[in-house]
C-alpha cells in the first residue's frame, strides 16, 4: 500500500504562522540597553544634527571674501582676535581683515562663512594666535563648514518603527538627543528537544545514544533573532512530557515554544502524541523539514519541528525567525534572496523546495557546504554553511552554472 504525500506549501503553512502572531505592548528602555531589540515607535531627532554650523577642520574661522584671493605668493594676512575650542559657548566677533582659531567640532563664529585649515596658512598650529598668513583660498564660500540640520533636522524621523536597533542606530539615536526608546518586549522562548536517546554533550554514548545538539542550536538562532530564552530542557519520549513543558514555558509567561523531534510518523513521537489536540502536523514541501507541527495556546505559539538537526535549522529559518520578527514588528522578516550560479552539480528532491547548507566560493558560485549531500542528520555541514541554497520544487537536478537563489547567515 502507498500513500500519496498531499504536501502543504511553504507559503502556506508560513501563512498560518504569521496569522497567529499577536503584538505585545511597548516597553522603555535606556539607549544602553536596547541593543538588538526593535524600534516600536518613529524615533524622531530631539535636536538637530549637527546641533549648530561648527568647523570640519582645525583652523581658522574667517570671512570668505577676506581669503578669496589668498595664493602662495600673495597670501592674505589676517589678524587672529579670538580662540573658539570644541565645547567652548564663545561667539568672539569677526571683524573684516580678522580671523578666529577653531578647532574641529567648534560652533562657527556668526560672523565668519568659512574655514581656512592650518595646513592651507603658512604658521600652522604652531603660530596661529596671533596671525594667521593664509597661501591657499578655500574652494568656495562655506568650505569646512558642517551645517547645522545637514544630517537630520530637529524633530525629522531619524528610524521608523520595526528598525533594527544596533549599535550604528543606537549611537544615531544619541546624537539626535533621544534617551529612551520604546520598543517591543524581546520574545520569551521555551527550547524542548524529545527523544530519549538524548545524553547531554561530552556524555559517553551508549549504543542508540546520541549527544543533545538541537536545544544549542534552536537557542543561539531564536537569540540572534532577539528572543530571551526563558526555559531549555529534554524531555523524552514516554510520558507527557511536552504537555507540562508547555505548562511550564506558560508558567515563566513565554510568548513562544519549540520542540524538536516527535513530530513525524514513527511509533514514538512525543509531541505529535502530547499535544495533537493543540498542534496542527502536516507535511510541507520542502527538503529537508517536511514534518512540522503548529499551533497557539494560552498566548503562546508552539513550534513542533523536526528532530534531524538540518530539518531544525532549516524548519527554524523557514518558520520561526519570521514569526519572531513579526512579534517584535521587525520591517523585514524575510532575508534577502540572490541568485548566483552554482558551482557544482547536485540533486534535489523532486516535489519539495530544497534548502541545502551551502557557502559561495571564492569565484561568487553556490557549492553545498560539505560533499557530504544534503542529508538532513549531517549536522557538521551545519557548521560549514554561511547560506542556504534554495531550490525550487519542480527542479531535480542543480547542475553548473545554473542561477540558484541564496539566502546568507551571516
Ligand atoms: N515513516 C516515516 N519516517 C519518517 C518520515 C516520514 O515521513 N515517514 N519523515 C522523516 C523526516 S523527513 C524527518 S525530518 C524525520 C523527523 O523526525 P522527528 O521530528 O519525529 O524526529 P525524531 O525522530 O525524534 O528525530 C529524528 C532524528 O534527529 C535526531 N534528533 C532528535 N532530536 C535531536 C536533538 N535534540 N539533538 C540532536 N539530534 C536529535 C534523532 O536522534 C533522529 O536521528 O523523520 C523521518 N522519518
Ligand atoms: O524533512 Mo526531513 O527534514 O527531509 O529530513
Amino acid at each position: 500500500m502507498s500513500h500519496a504525500a498531499t504536501y502543504r506549501t511553504v507559503e502556506e503553512q508560513l501563512e498560518r504562522v504569521l496569522a497567529a502572531v499577536r503584538a505585545r505592548p511597548a516597553v522603555t528602555l535606556p539607549l544602553a540597553e536596547a541593543d538588538g531589540s526593535t524600534l516600536a515607535e518613529d524615533a524622531r531627532a530631539v535636536n538637530a544634527v549637527p546641533a549648530f554650523d561648527n568647523s570640519a577642520m582645525d583652523g581658522f574661522a574667517v570671512r570668505f571674501a577676506d581669503v578669496a584671493a589668498a595664493t602662495e605668493s600673495t597670501p592674505a594676512i589676517l589678524r587672529v582676535t579670538a580662540d573658539v575650542p570644541a565645547g567652548s559657548p564663545e561667539d568672539p566677533p569677526l571683524a573684516p581683515g580678522c580671523a578666529v582659531r577653531i578647532m574641529t567640532g567648534a560652533a562657527l563664529p556668526t560672523d565668519a562663512d568659512t574655514i581656512v585649515p592650518f595646513e592651507d596658512t603658512e604658521g600652522g598650529l604652531a603660530d596661529s594666535l596671533a596671525q594667521a598668513v593664509v597661501r591657499r583660498a578655500p574652494a568656495a564660500v562655506g568650505a569646512h563648514v558642517r551645517r547645522a540640520g545637514a544630517d537630520a533636522a530637529a524633530g525629522a524621523v531619524v528610524l521608523q518603527a520595526g528598525a533594527l536597533l544596533g549599535p550604528r542606530q543606537l549611537s544615531a539615536l544619541a546624537s539626535v538627543g533621544v534617551a529612551e526608546v520604546a520598543v517591543a518586549p524581546r520574545p520569551r522562548v521555551a527550547i524542548v528537544s524529545t527523544g530519549s536517546e538524548l545524553v547531554a554533550p561530552g556524555e559517553p554514548l551508549s549504543r542508540g545514544q546520541i549527544p543533545e545538539s538541537n536545544g544549542l542550536l534552536l537557542a543561539g538562532l531564536a537569540a540572534e533573532a532577539g528572543a530571551e530564552i526563558v526555559l531549555r530542557e529534554v524531555v523524552g519520549d514516554s510520558g507527557d512530557g511536552p504537555a507540562a513543558a508547555v505548562a511550564g514555558a506558560a508558567a515563566l509567561r513565554a510568548d513562544v515554544v519549540v520542540f524538536s523531534g516527535g513530530v513525524s510518523a514513527g511509533a514514538y513521537e512525543p509531541v505529535r502524541q502530547s499535544l495533537g489536540g493543540t498542534m496542527e502536523f502536516v507535511s510541507v514541501a520542502m527538503q529537508p523539514g517536511k514534518p512540522q507541527g503548529f499551533g497557539a495556546a494560552a498566548g503562546m505559539l508552539l513550534f513542533g519541528l523536526p528532530g534531524n538537526p538540518v530539518s531544525a535549522a532549516v524548519s527554524f529559518e523557514v518558520f520561526v525567525r519570521p514569526a519572531l520578527l513579526r512579534l517584535q514588528g521587525r520591517i523585514r522578516i524575510h532575508r534577502p534572496v540572490r541568485t548566483l550560479p552554482a558551482g557544482a552539480d547536485w540533486r534535489t528532491p523532486a516535489g519539495r523546495r530544497q534548502y541545502l547548507p551551502a557557502v559561495v566560493d571564492a569565484d561568487g558560485r553556490v557549492v553545498p557546504a560539505t560533499r557530504g549531500g544534503s542529508g538532513s542528520h549531517l549536522s557538521v555541514a551545519l557548521a560549514a554553511a554561511t547560506a542556504y541554497a534554495i531550490v525550487p520544487a519542480e527542479i531535480a537536478q542543480v547542475r553548473i552554472g545554473d542561477p540558484v537563489d541564496i539566502v546568507e547567515l551571516e
